[in-house]
C-alpha cells in the first residue's frame, strides 16, 4: 500500500529527538494519507457474483479500494503488486502457488492463510475448537453436538452408534465440505439400522431440537453480524417412535429462509447474548487464524443460554450480512493501516 505522509512523519520525530529548538518550532504532521490500495481477489465465479456487487465496489472506489482479479493461469508475481490477497479456491495446486508467494513476499496480507482456511473444510477439524473452548459464562453455555466420524464400511456405522451411545435423531453430514452441492447434501436419520445404507465419510451428528430457528453469526475481522434463518422443525418423543429411516433434506437455512421479518415465539428468537459471541468470535479468530467465515449456532429449545455451535464457513455469503459493503471495505483499510502501524513501531 502507498502511504503519503507516513515517512516525513517518521524523520520529524528524529530531528526532534536530536534538536530541541526544532520540538517548538515544527507543526503537527499530516495525518497519513492512503493513496491506493489494491485487493488481488481468487474466487470462484458464484462467489465474485455474490460477493463483488457494484455496491460494494462503488464505495471501496470511494475509499481508494481497488479490486483486481487474479488469473490463476499467470505467475502472481506478475500481477499486482497487491496489498491483500483475498481468496477462496479451495485446490491444492492454488494452495501451493499462494503460500509460495506469501513466502517471498511477506509484506503482501493474505485473507486468510491456505492452512487455517483447510481447518473449516473438514467437518470434524471445523468444530474442534469450539469443543475445546468450553465457554461458559454468565451469558450461557457453548458447544458442540455430539458427534461420531464414519470414515468406511458402512455396515458397522448402527454398532458404532450405539457404542459411542449417541441419542437419536442423527444428522448426517459429509465429512469433506469443498464448496461442491454435495458437501451439502445432509440427511436426518430416525434410527441406528438405517444408518447403513449412507455413504461414508461422514460425521453423524446429535440432533438438537432449537425451534426451527438458526443464528448465522458473520465475522469479517473485529465486526459481527448475527441474522436469523428457518431451520429443521423439532423432532417430538413421538415422532420419533413413529418414524424409522434416512430422509435427505434441502438446504433448509439459505438466504431464502431469512427469519429475520418472521412472527416468532420471542424465546425461540431472541438473538444469543451480545456478549457471549463477542467472546466466542474473538477466541474463535484466534484458534482458527480466521478472520472472514461465520458460525451457525442454535438454542436448545427450551433453554434460554445452551447454545451449539453446528457449522462454521470460510469466507460465507457476505452479501447477506446486513451492512457488509461499509463492514467490509473498513475492514480492508483497517488490515493494512494496522500493518503499517506495527512496521513503523518495529523501526
Ligand atoms: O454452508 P452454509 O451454512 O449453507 O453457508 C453457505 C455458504 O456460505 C455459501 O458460500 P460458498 O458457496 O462459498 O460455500 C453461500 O453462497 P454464496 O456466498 O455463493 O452466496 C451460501 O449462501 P446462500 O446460498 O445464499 O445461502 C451460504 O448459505
Ligand atoms: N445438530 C443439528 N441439530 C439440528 N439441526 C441441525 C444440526 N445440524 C444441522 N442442522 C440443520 O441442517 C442445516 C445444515 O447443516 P450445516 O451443518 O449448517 O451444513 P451446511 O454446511 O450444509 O450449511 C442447518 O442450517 C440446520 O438447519
Ligand atoms: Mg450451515
Ligand atoms: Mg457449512
Amino acid at each position: 500500500m502507498r502511504l503519503n505522509g507516513e515517512i516525513s512523519y517518521l524523520r520529524n520525530e528524529e530531528e526532534n529527538e536530536n534538536d530541541s529548538v526544532a520540538l517548538i518550532s515544527l507543526p503537527p504532521p499530516p495525518p497519513p494519507t492512503l493513496e491506493k490500495l489494491v485487493v488481488g481477489y481468487a474466487l470462484t465465479s458464484k462467489k465474485v457474483k455474490s460477493f463483488l456487487q457494484p455496491k460494494l465496489e462503488g464505495l471501496a472506489k470511494k475509499k481508494g479500494i481497488v479490486f483486481v482479479a487474479i488469473d490463476q493461469s499467470q505467475p502472481l508475481v506478475d500481477q499486482g503488486p497487491f496489498d491483500i490477497v483475498l481468496h477462496k479456491l479451495t485446490g491444492k495446486e492454488w494452495q501451493q502457488i499462494l503460500q509460495d508467494y506469501w513466502e517471498k513476499h511477506p509484506e503482501v496480507t493474505v485473507l486468510d492463510p491456505p492452512a487455517a482456511i483447510q481447518h473449516l473444510y473438514n467437518r470434524q477439524s471445523m468444530l474442534q475448537d469450539v469443543a475445546n473452548l468450553n465457554l461458559s459464562d454468565c451469558y450461557g453455555k457453548v458447544g458442540t453436538p455430539r458427534q461420531l466420524v464414519i470414515t468406511k464400511d458402512p455396515s458397522s456405522i448402527p454398532d458404532a452408534v450405539s457404542k459411542a451411545r449417541l441419542t437419536l435423531p442423527l444428522v448426517a453430514k459429509p465429512l469433506v465440505v469443498d464448496g461442491s452441492a454435495k458437501s451439502h447434501e445432509l440427511s436426518l436419520a430416525y434410527d441406528e439400522f438405517s444408518l447403513s445404507k449412507l455413504d461414508p465419510p461422514l460425521v453423524l451428528q446429535e440432533f438438537v431440537n432449537h425451534g426451527g430457528v438458526l443464528f448465522k453469526v458473520y465475522i469479517v475481522g473485529e465486526a459481527i453480524k448475527v441474522v436469523r434463518r428457518f431451520s429443521l422443525p423439532d423432532v417430538s418423543k413421538r415422532e420419533l417412535l413413529n418414524n424409522t429411516g434416512v430422509f435427505r433434506f434441502p438446504r433448509v437455512s439459505c438466504a431464502a429462509a431469512s427469519a429475520d421479518d418472521a412472527d416468532l415465539d420471542p424465546s425461540i428468537a431472541e438473538l444469543p447474548p451480545r456478549p457471549l459471541l463477542e467472546k466466542l468470535a474473538r477466541e474463535l479468530r484466534l484458534r482458527l487464524g480466521l478472520r472472514l467465515f461465520n458460525i451457525d449456532i442454535i438454542r436448545e429449545h427450551g433453554t434460554r443460554d445452551r447454545f451449539y455451535v453446528i457449522d462454521i464457513n470460510y469466507f460465507p455469503g457476505y452479501s447477506k450480512m446486513p451492512g457488509y459493503e461499509h463492514i467490509f471495505t473498513d475492514f480492508l483499510l483497517s488490515v493494512v493501516q494496522s500493518k503499517f502501524k506495527r512496521l513503523l513501531s518495529s523501526n
